[in-house]
This record gives C-alpha cells, structure tokens and sequence, in this order.
C-alpha cells in the first residue's frame, strides 16, 4: 500500500530534520526516512561527538603548558576508554530523542535506505511512500580513492568509535578530519603521520597561519608530510602505507580517511525520478530545486550549491528550502558568510577573503598581522602560538577576511563573522567595548597594529 504525503525527506541530519521540522509546523503531512540511526553526520558521526574528544585534548594541553606555573601536570593524561563512555553517554541517547521529538510534532518515520521507484516515489525497506515533494538531505560519505588496499581504511566514523587507541596511526589527506584527529591522537599518545597529496594541508585556510600550524603538529611529535597515498598494504606487522614520494612506507596499526567527502546518493536511482546529478551532487537552481525534476529538493552536503560541507551551510540550504516550499520558490540561496575552524591545537578559524582571492578580486586592502604570543593574555595561558592576519579594504576600512590561529581563535571569529556579515567597518569594530580580559578584547589589539 502506497502512503501519500506532502513531503518526504530523505535524510535527518540538520538539513533533513529542519526542513521536516518547519514544514510539519506549517500543517504538512510529513514523513521522515533515514539508513542509519536519526540525527545525521553532525550529531552523532562528526562535529559534536568529535568537539567531545577534541576537547579533551585542548584541556590536556593547557594544563601541560601551565605546569610549573601553578599546576602540576604530572597526572593530567587522557584516558582513552573513558573519554569514550563519556562520548558515548553524550551521543548515544540522541536518536532515539530525535525520533521523539518527530513522533510528538506529528512527523512519520521510516527506517531504511530509500530509493526512488517515480517522480516522487519512493520504497523504504518493502514500504512505498509517495509525496507531493520530496527533499533530498542524505549528507556525504567519504571518497572512493581508487587507491590499491582501500579497503583498509578505517573512516572518521570508526576512529569517532575505537575502543583503544592504535600505537601507530597514519592519516591519509591533509584536510579538517585528519589535521584534528592527528591532534588529538598524537596528544592521547599515539605516533601519527598525516599523509596529504597537496604542497600543504588545510587549503581553504592562510598559507602563512598553515605553516606555524605545521610547526606545533610536529613539536607535538605528528608529521605532517606532502605525500599522495598511492596503496594500502596489508602484513603481518599491521599496515604499510605507500606514497608516490621518496617516503615511506609508514607502518600503521590504523589507516584513517581524511581524503575528503563526496554526496551521498549512489543508493537512491535517481534515474529513475528524472533528478540529475554529478560529482558535487544533486544539481539545483538557486531555489536548491532539482534542475531536471521539479518537484524534487536537495539540501546539505548532498546539494551541488555554493559553500562547503559545513553544518551552517546545511543550516542556510534548509532554511532557503523549507521558505520555497512553504511559499513557493520565493527565496534563492543568498551569498552568505561562513566562519569555520579546525579544531587543532592551536586552532585554526577563517572567515571571509584570503590575500589570493582578494588579490583575485582585484581589491585594495592593507594586511593587519602580528605573531601576538606575547600580549598577557596569551601568556597568562602559556599558549605557544597566537597569530593573526586580518585584511582591511582600503579606502574603506571594509573587513575582508580574518584568518587567527591560537587560544581566542574559534570564538574571536565569531565576532569577524558578524562584522563581515553586517558590514561594520574596523574603526566600528575598534570602537566597539568589549568585556576584558576576554578573547575579544584582544581585538582592538590586532586592529591597531601593522
Ligand atoms: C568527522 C566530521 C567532523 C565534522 N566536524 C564539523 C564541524 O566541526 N563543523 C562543521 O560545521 N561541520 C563539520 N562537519 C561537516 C558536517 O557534519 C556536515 O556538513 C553536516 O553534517 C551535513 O549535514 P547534512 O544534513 O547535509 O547531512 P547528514 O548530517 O550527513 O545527514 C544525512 C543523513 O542521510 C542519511 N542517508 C544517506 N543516504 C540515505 C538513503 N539512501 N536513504 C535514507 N537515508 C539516507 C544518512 O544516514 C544521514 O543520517 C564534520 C563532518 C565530519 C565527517
Ligand atoms: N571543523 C570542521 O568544520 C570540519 C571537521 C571535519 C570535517 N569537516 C567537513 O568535512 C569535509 C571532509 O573532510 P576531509 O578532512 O575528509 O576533507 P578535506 O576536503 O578537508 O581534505 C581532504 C584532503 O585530502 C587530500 N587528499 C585526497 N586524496 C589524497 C591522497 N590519495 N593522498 C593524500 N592526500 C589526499 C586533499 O588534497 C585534501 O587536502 C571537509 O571538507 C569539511 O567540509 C569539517
């Protein structure tokens, strides 16, 4: 038997669920399908789960740097299998509160793969549902490599899961998962190589602020080496990882996936709803509406829309979509500003231009930077790096980009981000009376200098 509603959404992670969530308030008959555990890569597979581990390492490292100054360190270690219960008491309880919160809103679930059997139909593990619409919200899953031994590499959900922590652990590719987790492996005691093809890691990020990260990776013992992995092989000794560089192989008891992400939609045949896709995923107009099936949506990682895979990028994508449904296609995707970060220690946040695409952009700017390891605030903490580099339109004083690296980095964004955001310009920013001594407050600090 066929059930019928007005919307359909493959895929509850934030895309997925907001999009249910706003529709359904808006009086929709909705129903919700998802393959695996609700909740999404967000949630249960990436940014939470993973800030919970991360963070342990950012805490253990402060109070390494402040022994001898007030604290005694000898202690302070992670233990790796408890910081797993406390991971898991956190994350596990999340599906089934999610499925609550549908049940009580008055939102179907389905649990299974789906895959496309019409326009708008679909088959979920034996059952058919059809809807007026349907959104697509199945997330990215990692890249097929092409590479001899893949089958070896363990992927950033089963490193999120290890009971133990492996002696020897090698990442492949030099982006956001293998530069955080190599941090926080490293500093739980692990040996760590983190193996990226590119001339450095972390391409969306300043080249300058990349290099002293580099720096503190190796001080921390993990080696970041320009290699493309080229072959996985299995021994009786544990893993050898092969590059097409004179290094190697690096021997490995563990082999992570760091290599970037791809759409989610091999299981959905979408041949067979008319919804064209390509390598960067389901391909939507402005409206985030399927080019070639109208009555389908893609939101999220799966879309193939401006931004990156980031989780307030999926925000913005849900929202944008959740308004053309309800008001028919009355909002396109607004070009928007995103802060990220890269939860190393130090961490790494960017928002806006970097000096290349400003240059690009053929725009005028002066470049505000300072290595500021010595005001007090960085030094009260012992913190060995803090670096900024901040780019001001000229004339103007428009910001362009903020790019810090440090102890203050991954709040101390936030308040660029709104400021590119708003257009306020640096003697507004300047002006502004931030509480001190707080992160913040050393922003009138990196406005003043250079
Ligand atoms: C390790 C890691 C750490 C991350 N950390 C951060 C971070 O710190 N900050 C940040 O901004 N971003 C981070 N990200 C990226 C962020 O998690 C994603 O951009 C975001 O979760 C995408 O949301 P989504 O709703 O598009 O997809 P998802 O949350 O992936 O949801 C897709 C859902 O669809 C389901 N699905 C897939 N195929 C089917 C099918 N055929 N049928 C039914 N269901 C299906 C999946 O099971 C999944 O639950 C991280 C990602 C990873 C992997
Ligand atoms: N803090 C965060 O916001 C956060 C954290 C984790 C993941 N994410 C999201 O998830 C996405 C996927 O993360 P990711 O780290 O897998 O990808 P990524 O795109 O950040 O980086 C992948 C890197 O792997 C390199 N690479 C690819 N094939 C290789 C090979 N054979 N040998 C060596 N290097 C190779 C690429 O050149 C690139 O540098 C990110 O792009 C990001 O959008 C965000």
């Amino acid at each position: 038997m066929q059930k019928h509603y007005d919307l359909v959404v493959l895929g509850t992670g934030v895309a997925g669920s907001s999009v249910a969530k706003r529709c359904r308030e808006a009086g929709w008959k909705v129903a919700v399908v998802d393959s695996r555990p609700f909740g999404g890569t967000c949630a249960l597979r990436g940014c939470t789960p993973k800030k919970v581990l991360v963070q342990a390492g950012e805490l253990l490292d402060r109070w390494r740097h402040l022994a001898g100054k007030g604290l005694r360190a000898e202690e302070a270690r992670i233990d790796w299998p408890e910081l797993m219960r406390f991971k898991r008491s956190l994350i596990e309880p999340l599906p089934a509160a999610r499925e609550a919160e549908y049940a009580e809103a008055g939102i179907e679930s389905y649990h299974g793969v789906a895959r496309f059997v019409g326009a708008t139909a679909l088959e979920v593990e034996g059952a058919h549902l059809q809807g007026e619409k349907v959104l697509i919200a199945t997330g990215s899953r990692p890249a097929t490599l092409g590479i001899e031994g893949e089958e070896h590499l363990a992927s950033s959900d089963d490193f999120l899961e290890l009971g133990t922590l492996p002696r020897r652990i090698v990442f492949v590719g030099g982006g956001y998962i293998s530069m955080e987790f190599a941090h926080l492996a490293a500093r739980a005691g692990s040996q760590v190589h983190v193996l990226h093809q590119d001339e450095r890691p972390l391409a969306p990020f300043d080249p300058d602020l990349v290099d002293r990260l580099i720096e503190a990776t190796r001080e921390l013992g993990a080696l970041c080496l320009c290699h493309k992995v080229k072959a996985i092989e299995k021994t009786a000794q544990g893993l050898l990882v092969h590059t097409d560089g004179d290094g190697g192989p690096y021997a490995a008891d563990l082999v992570v996936h760091g290599a970037s992400r791809v759409p989610n939609v091999e299981a959905l045949d979408l041949d067979g709803a008319g919804v064209e896709a390509g390598k960067k995923g389901i391909k939507v107009n402005a409206h985030l509406q399927s080019v070639s099936n109208p009555a389908v949506y893609a939101a999220g990682d799966v879309a193939d829309a401006p931004g990156p895979q980031l989780t307030p990028v999926a925000g913005l994508h849900a929202e944008t979509v959740a308004e053309n449904l309800l008001k028919g296609n009355t909002r396109s995707l607004e070009q928007a500003v995103f802060a990220s970060t890269v939860f190393t220690v130090p961490a790494l946040a960017g928002v806006g231009l970097l000096e290349e695409q400003a240059q690009a952009q053929g725009l005028h700017y002066r470049v505000l930077q300072a290595d500021h390891r010595d005001r007090l605030a960085v030094r009260s903490l012992a913190a060995p790096y803090a670096a900024h580099k901040i780019l001001v339109e000229e004339p103007g004083g428009r910001i362009l980009g903020a790019h810090l690296l440090g102890p203050f980095a991954t709040e101390i964004i936030n308040v660029f981000a709104l400021a590119i955001q708003a257009q306020v310009d640096i003697d507004q920013l300047r002006a502004t009376h931030f509480a001190y001594p707080t992160g913040s407050s050393e922003i009138f600090a990196m406005l003043s200098k250079g």
